[in-house]
């Protein structure tokens, strides 16, 4: 744990929560969470509100031997895609970098009586959202990332049954730099309005 917050007061654990921000793999350097610390963070991605208790979400980690095979296909979805052998070493090199990756798999089941999809996405975000503010309060940096290559046939086939969505990677580590952040939309009044009911 990079910096020990287990007894961390509520404001400060809010005023923590309010200074998240991605931070990318050219930020993050090792050592990245260990498996008891991307426990605490599968167990806070737990905590999203789940309708009907589905739990829409796999993370799958991406360690040792692994990190090779996904760089291998990272390198061939990209000649799949038209790139070069430089392009093809670059997209390699995007599995190699992050200290830890985990995938995040989305399981949304179609066909729910009670759940439509669209609740149980907000489920699957809500789930990511709360991983990265876990790996952030134990003081790690981590950043969420796709691109074309999700929909690569070989590496869906890889990561996902049939029928899962394959959302992406998150890639953690020890982060490198402070954040500065991007602006944040507008802030509350553009996220918050009353309604009045007309
Ligand atoms: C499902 C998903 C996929 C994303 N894929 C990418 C990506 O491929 N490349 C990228 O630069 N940002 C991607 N982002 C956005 C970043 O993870 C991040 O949220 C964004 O840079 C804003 O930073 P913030 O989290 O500090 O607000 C993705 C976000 C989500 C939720």
């Amino acid at each position: 744990m990079n910096e020990a917050t287990d007894e961390m007061p509520a404001r400060q654990a809010l005023h923590a929560l309010l200074s998240r921000y991605s931070i990318g793999p050219k930020h993050l350097v090792a050592p990245g969470p260990s498996e008891a610390e991307l426990a605490l963070m599968v167990e806070a991605a737990l905590r999203a509100p789940d309708h009907g208790e589905l739990m829409p979400f796999r993370f799958k980690r991406v360690a040792g031997n692994a990190r090779a095979r996904m760089a291998e296909l990272f390198a061939a979805a990209a000649r799949a895609a038209g790139k070069d052998e430089a392009g093809a070493a670059l997209d390699a090199e995007r599995a190699l970098r992050p200290p830890v990756t985990v995938a995040v798999v989305a399981r949304i089941d179609m066909g729910h009586r009670q759940v439509p999809a669209h609740e149980q996405w907000a489920c699957v975000g809500g789930a990511l959202s709360n991983f990265l503010m876990a790996a952030h309060l134990l003081g790690y940096g981590g950043k969420m990332l796709s691109g074309a290559k999700v929909r690569d046939p070989g590496i869906t086939a890889a990561f996902c049954a049939p029928g899962e969505t394959l959302l992406g990677w998150i890639a953690l580590g020890t982060p490198t730099r402070q954040a500065s952040g991007p602006s944040r939309k507008g802030g509350v009044a553009a996220a918050l309005q009353d309604w009045t009911g007309t």
